[in-house]
């Protein structure tokens, strides 16, 4: 599905990319509330100029519901949606300037790619040179050019997405929307688009809300993560902070946290009695606290270890480690364990 953009100045990017986001001021600004029956999604939220914001949450917490708020597919009981100031709440989706990509992804089967890739720019009637140019670009960064002239069915699944995404960007929309956009591929395939993903938010430095369930693929693509549980935001921060410093015990565990203490095992592990998240930096291999590995886990380059101490589980990963039922020595670094809340 697309709903493209008028032609427009390219939008200069943030330069670095992932690192230190330049604050240029915010540009799109959303305040949305929307029920459904059992279903309620109350969301502000503010992103600055060539930042790619995640929307990261569980299924059903309403990640594609303010998408769509976003787009103008939806209507939203209260609030609004502003870009540089201009209220879009009224206006349709094919009048907001916005490029989405959204799960049905579906390509034009009776154009080749390049058409399909040139179909924003031929609606927003881009001068011919331009708009061959600018297609010869996308087919390049994207590494098309040899499929220019295929049709849709005679791609893989990876090219279908990456002829998709190079659609939407094509003509240079001023806020990028995309739903799951590695979603429907397997393993392979997402790795494979990550990377053109990634290079690709970073050289065109569009403003892009990004909606994904994956922590991983938030924290590689996105200068800030946005948690939503549901229909709410739980913790709004860049990648390192969000992750170091989770909100309470929900926020640590969808952000792939392991080692959520009790207030009792915290004590049994020498900490405050009350609920502590210990992220990797935290333990280490060698030490004072004696446990038994009770699981040993080959990743390559690396093993996870999972190790009773006392009453407690712990888990850790390093290069190498014992095998299961081995003895193993363990440091904890007291002032890395993160107190939660809740
Ligand atoms: N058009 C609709 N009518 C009624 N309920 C809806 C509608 N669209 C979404 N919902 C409900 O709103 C809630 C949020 O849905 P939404 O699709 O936004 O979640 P999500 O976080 O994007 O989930 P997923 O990751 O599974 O796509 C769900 O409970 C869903 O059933």
């Amino acid at each position: 599905m697309l709903a493209q953009a008028g032609v427009g100045t390219p939008v200069k990017g943030p330069g670095r990319f992932p690192g230190p986001f330049r604050f240029n001021g915010r540009v799109l600004e959303l305040s949305l509330e929307k029920a459904f029956s059992g279903f309620r999604l109350s969301v502000a939220l503010s992103v600055a100029e060539g930042e790619t914001l995640a929307l990261l949450g569980p299924s059903g917490s309403g990640k594609s519901t303010l998408l769509r708020l976003v787009a103008g597919l939806l209507r939203p009981d209260r609030g609004f949606v502003r870009f540089l100031g201009e209220d879009l709440t009224p206006l349709p989706p094919e009048r907001r300037k916005v490029g989405f990509l959204f799960q049905d992804y579906a390509l034009f089967p009776h154009l080749t790619v390049e058409e399909n890739v040139a179909f924003g720019l031929v609606e927003a009637r881009w001068p011919r040179e331009a708009r061959e140019g600018r297609v010869r670009e996308l087919l390049k960064r994207m590494e098309l050019t040899p499929h220019a002239r295929k049709r849709p069915q005679e791609l893989s699944g990876g090219e279908q997405q990456r002829v998709a995404l190079a659609r939407a960007l094509a003509p240079r929309p001023r806020l990028l929307l995309l739903d799951e956009p590695l979603g429907a591929l397997d393993l392979r395939l997402r790795e494979e688009l990550l990377f053109f993903l990634r290079r690709t938010l970073k050289e065109e430095g569009v403003t892009t809300l990004l909606v994904t369930h994956d922590q991983g693929e938030a924290f590689l693509l996105a200068h800030r993560v946005a948690l939503l549980r549901e229909g709410r935001l739980v913790q709004v921060g860049r990648p390192e902070e969000v992750y170091a410093r989770p909100k309470d015990p929900w926020a640590a565990r969808f952000l792939g946290h392991k080692n959520l203490l009790s207030p009792g095992e915290s004590q049994a592990l020498g900490l405050p009695p009350k609920a502590h998240l210990l992220p990797p930096r935290a333990l280490a291999l060698g030490g004072s606290l004696e446990g038994v590995v009770e699981e040993r886990l080959f990743f390559g380059p690396r093993v996870g270890l999972w190790v009773r101490v006392g009453g407690v589980r712990l888990y850790l990963e390093a290069p190498e480690g014992p095998e299961e039922g081995a003895p193993i020595a363990l440091r904890l670094d007291p002032a890395q364990a993160v107190p939660l809340e809740g």
